[in-house]
């Protein structure tokens, strides 16, 4: 299997070499040639797996340049009770447990591992993945990564101390919750180091990718992500969707769908790549905030970001993203992997604005036509509701909920078939954003053990402005290459 780039100059190349790679030299970002597909008989035979298990079986059908022995001892290490121990039902051996909510509702608990967020799920695979890799190759890594919080707390709490890494985490300044900033900029570690931009999440984004960018400064300090930018978190995404299809089924003959709290469209086009291999999945649901560039597309075909100015920072700040870097990897299959009209209505997304697939008068192509063959609809979710879903959630079904999770239920509640099961993915806990649940419940969410007094440690980190020069400067002192 090789990995082709969404814009199709780049070379291609293998799963450990994009690994460390991030963004593709050409801009664009790393599919396979082609998607694996899964037998009826794997997919009975994986019933039985762990989670540990299920996930070398997928890993290996995207890294095949990997051994499948070494697969094994990764994801064995990864994914234990002791990392995702966080569980609601006490049994935390099953890793992503589902928590019924009443028949054919589920939610998929994704946030039981160390910073209570589902982006745990991937990153911690990723720690372990770059530090093999590192090991073999005696090289090191700067990571450079964005977030709007909880990729960078995922990322710093699985490669703090590790061998060759250091992380360069970029946030939107005062625009993360009280636990998510107390969660990053507490950590004292000697290779992390927390940027807090004066931008929202798009101005880190996009300081992320003109950094990459510029190859010789990529070569020369040896930049690589942990954002959904990079393939293996996308993949290690992948794996859930295959256990929540397989804990709520019992036949290979019944569908399921999920509905995912969307943003940067990392998580959903796991969900999407899942789908691709032939998971039985019918409806993928795609749910936003206020900030509802997505909901847009998926409703008319027409995509047009936002500036930083109209994005706004709402209850579930973790999704105030208008630019949604994965969402190109979804366009690239709608449009028949056609990379060089991708690279076109990418560029215009930096010229006009956007671009229009709803075929319309004057519009770029006609291919929101073929939306549903892929099984997306959307749907949206605003601070009222988010609200109203909390307390009905609690009072329903006596489960507290995060923000987040909340926006996903009320979408969810809307969109479903009710013939068939209706998987909510639980994005994070409630604890990370205390502030909404106590404007909700009039309480606070339950703390789990360990966080406690987090708000009242130290914090380090650096304010800087959307200056690539600056942020390139930073890089180069800290490193010191
Ligand atoms: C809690 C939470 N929910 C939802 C999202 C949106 O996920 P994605 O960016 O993969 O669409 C994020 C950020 O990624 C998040 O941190
Ligand atoms: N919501 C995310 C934004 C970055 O998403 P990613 O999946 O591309 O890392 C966050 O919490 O940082």
């Amino acid at each position: 299997m090789h990995y082709v780039s969404t814009r199709g100059i780049a070379a291609q190349h293998s799963f450990s070499t994009i690994l460390l790679g991030g963004l593709a030299e050409d801009g664009g970002l790393y599919l396979p040639d082609t998607y694996p597909q899964i037998s009826d008989a794997e997919l009975t035979a994986w019933r039985q797996l762990s989670y540990a298990d299920l996930a070398s079986a997928i890993l290996a059908k995207f890294a095949p340049d990997i051994p499948l022995e070494d697969l094994r001892e990764l994801t064995k290490k990864t994914y234990t009770a002791e990392v995702y121990r966080n569980t609601s039902n006490g049994n935390a051996e099953q890793i992503t447990p589902l928590k019924k909510l009443e028949d054919g509702l589920y939610l998929q608990e994704l946030s039981n591992g160390p910073t209570l967020a589902f982006k745990d799920m991937a990153m911690q695979l990723l720690g372990n993945l770059f530090e093999y890799t590192l090991d073999k190759q005696h090289a090191e890594l700067n990571i450079f990564g964005a977030t709007s919080g909880d990729t960078g707390s995922a990322a710093e709490y699985a490669m703090r101390g590790k061998r060759g890494i250091r992380v360069f985490m970029l946030s939107p300044h005062q625009k993360m919750s009280a636990f998510q900033t107390a969660q990053m900029f507490s950590l004292n570690d000697a290779n992390i180091f927390n940027i807090a931009v004066e931008g929202v999440f798009d101005d880190c984004q996009d300081l992320v990718k003109a950094v990459s960018n510029d190859l010789e400064f990529k070569r020369q300090q040896k930049i690589g992500t942990v954002n959904s930018i990079n393939w293996a978190r996308v993949v290690a995404q992948v794996v859930y969707y295959f256990r929540g299809y397989l804990s709520a089924t019992s036949s290979n003959t019944e569908k399921v769908s999920f509905t995912v709290p969307s943003g940067n469209f990392g998580n959903i086009c796991a969900g999407h790549i899942a789908r691709m291999m032939g998971l039985p999945i019918a409806q993928l649901v795609v749910a936003t905030n206020e900030n509802d560039v997505l909901d847009e597309f998926f409703k008319t075909g027409k995509y047009q970001v936002r500036q930083s100015a109209q994005t706004y920072h709402t209850s579930s700040p973790s999704m105030d993203i208008s630019k949604a870097s994965n969402f190109e990897r979804f366009v690239f299959d709608l449009i028949g992997r056609d990379s060089t009209r991708l690279a076109a209505l990418f560029r215009q997304v930096e010229t006009k604005g956007g671009f229009d697939l709803s075929g319309g008068p004057g519009s770029d192509g006609d291919e929101f036509k073929r939306i549903a063959d892929y099984g997306f609809s959307s749907g949206k979710s605003v601070h009222a509701d988010r609200l109203a879903t909390i307390r009905m959630v609690q009072q329903r079904y006596g489960v507290i909920v995060d923000t987040h999770t909340a926006d996903g239920i009320k979408v969810a509640l809307e969109q479903r078939d009710r013939a068939i099961p209706m998987i909510v993915l639980e994005t994070a806990l409630p604890a990370k954003f205390n502030e909404t649940i106590r404007e909700a419940l009039g309480h606070d969410a339950p703390r789990p053990a360990g966080f406690e007094n987090i708000e009242a440690l130290p914090q380090q980190f650096v304010v800087m402005p959307v200056d690539v020069q600056k942020m390139k400067h930073y890089i180069s002192e800290q490193t010191g290459l």
